[in-house]
């Protein structure tokens, strides 16, 4: 899921400064001619797209932004000094549209590109320029053009980096709100899409995060069970997991046996899944048995050989905070480090490598994405079942990188209405999401 995050800034570019009337001065010469210098340019505003930046959290609480004007022209001819460029940082991905008429002005894509959104006004001239045969003293000069001057709307699409997955009660929404209070450079954020809830973390440093507290896991959810298959959606795009596990033995159910419930709840959704980093995090250190409680698990994980790489362990108390700003540190250093998941894309590419449709002769190219409005799957604007009814794909299709989702989104159906029967070999490669059906 994408939270969209918006902004709207207003960006003022600088006026053009002024020129002047002014005359020469010099000893002997009764009547000086025109020497009235020309105004400098004002500065224009320009967005820039800086990698570091990951949400668009900046603007609201700076949402005006102005350029200084050029100076006036001077005498003696002198030109006004031009000012410089005002560069606003925006994250990759950042779409720029003007609010008063919603025009796309550009989309910002690749690091470092940048995009005048309010030119600088141009710098009048001075009266040495209006000088004639018929008035060589003119008394004129140009007042420098006003800067552009506009109200932006940016928005993006926020993955969160970083997910909280555990049993109920685990302790994941306090964490967020904790992570979320501590400091003021650690703010709460709201997106516009809710649920989950999700948290931006500011470092001192400025490696922001973005972070998911996510429905707790039910067993049964790789199945489709209750929420678990919305959740599982969450978990597949996030870098970073944070594995809570509540240490206080007051659930009754032990805490290793909670912990294994959840990732093979995970790994059976997606067995890419303890390949990416996961940080166990022990919680409810504050309370009495938890110490205790600890070093069994500890013990426990470290038998466990069904896990490819010994996960780190880092307990934690919400509640008196000991060990939270540690834990955030070192998610900040996983993450600079992680690779993105396959299934991070917000965008899914799509290629039929063979053409059993005749309405299009060659190898056809098309995005798939989810829509989060209607829940599905669209295919430049059709459905994924009418894609499959469109192209009558008989035999030998390969989709892509399809999420394993599609099962629970009528893709059965799809691929019945495609002409694939009963008994016919649907295979879904899940490391690299080939999703595919063979003769
Ligand atoms: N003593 C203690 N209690 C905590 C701590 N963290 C959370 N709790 C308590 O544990 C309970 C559950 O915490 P939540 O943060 O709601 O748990 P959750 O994982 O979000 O639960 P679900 O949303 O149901 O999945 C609450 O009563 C919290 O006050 C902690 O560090 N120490
Ligand atoms: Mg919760």
């Amino acid at each position: 899921m994408a939270f969209v995050d918006q902004a709207e800034i207003e960006v003022k570019a600088g006026k053009g400064g002024d020129g002047i009337v002014s005359f020469r001065h010099e000893k002997f010469v009764a009547m000086g001619g025109p020497f009235g210098g020309d105004g400098g340019h004002g500065g224009s505003i320009i967005l820039k797209v800086d990698e570091g930046l990951r949400t668009l959290m900046d603007f609201r609480y700076n949402r005006h932004f102005k350029a200084q004007p050029g100076g006036n022209g001077g005498t003696k001819g002198m030109t006004g000094a031009s000012s410089d460029d005002r560069y606003i940082k925006v994250p990759q991905g950042t779409i720029v549209k003007d609010a008063d008429t919603g025009e796309v002005l550009g989309d910002m894509l690749e690091n470092g590109q940048e995009l005048v959104v309010a030119k600088g006004g141009r710098g009048g001239r001075g009266n040495i320029h209006f000088a004639t045969p018929a008035n060589p003293a003119p008394e004129l000069s140009e007042n420098g053009e006003p800067g552009e001057i506009r109200n932006l709307k940016l928005e993006l699409r926020v993955l969160a980096d970083v997910g909280l997955v555990g049993f109920p009660s685990a302790g994941k929404s306090t964490l967020l709100s904790v992570v979320s209070n501590a400091k003021p450079k650690v703010a709460a954020y709201h997106f516009t899409t809710l649920a989950p809830n999700i948290g931006m973390v500011r470092l001192p440093d400025e490696r922001d995060f973005v972070m998911a507290d996510l429905p707790g896991l039910i067993e049964g959810a790789a199945q489709g069970v209750g929420l678990g298959f919305q959740f599982l959606r969450h978990v597949e795009r996030t870098k970073v997991i944070l594995h809570l596990v509540d240490m206080s033995g007051i659930e009754g159910t032990d805490p290793y046996t909670q912990y294994r419930k959840i990732l093979d709840e995970l790994q059976q959704y997606d067995e890419t899944i303890l390949a990416r980093p996961h940080i166990i995090v022990p919680t409810k250190m504050d309370m009495p048995d938890s110490a205790d409680n600890l070093v069994k698990f500890r013990e426990q994980v470290a038998a466990d050989s069904g896990l490819p790489t010994q996960p780190k362990i880092m307990p934690i108390s919400a509640l008196t905070r000991d060990g939270v700003q540690e834990l955030m540190r070192v998610t900040a250093d996983t993450l600079a480090t992680a690779p993105a998941p396959e299934s991070y894309r917000p965008v899914v590419e799509a290629t039929l490598t063979e053409k059993t449709y005749d309405f299009k002769p060659e190898k056809h190219d098309f995005t798939i994405e989810w829509d989060e409005d209607s829940e599905q799957w669209v295919v430049g604007g059709a459905e994924v079942e009418k894609l499959f009814l469109m192209t009558n794909i008989q035999r030998d299709a390969t989709i892509m990188r399809f999420g394993r989702q599609l099962r629970h989104m009528g893709v059965d159906d799809a691929l019945r209405a495609a002409g694939a029967k009963d008994g016919d070999d649907v295979r879904i490669n899940n490391s690299d999401f080939v999703f595919e059906f063979s003769d």
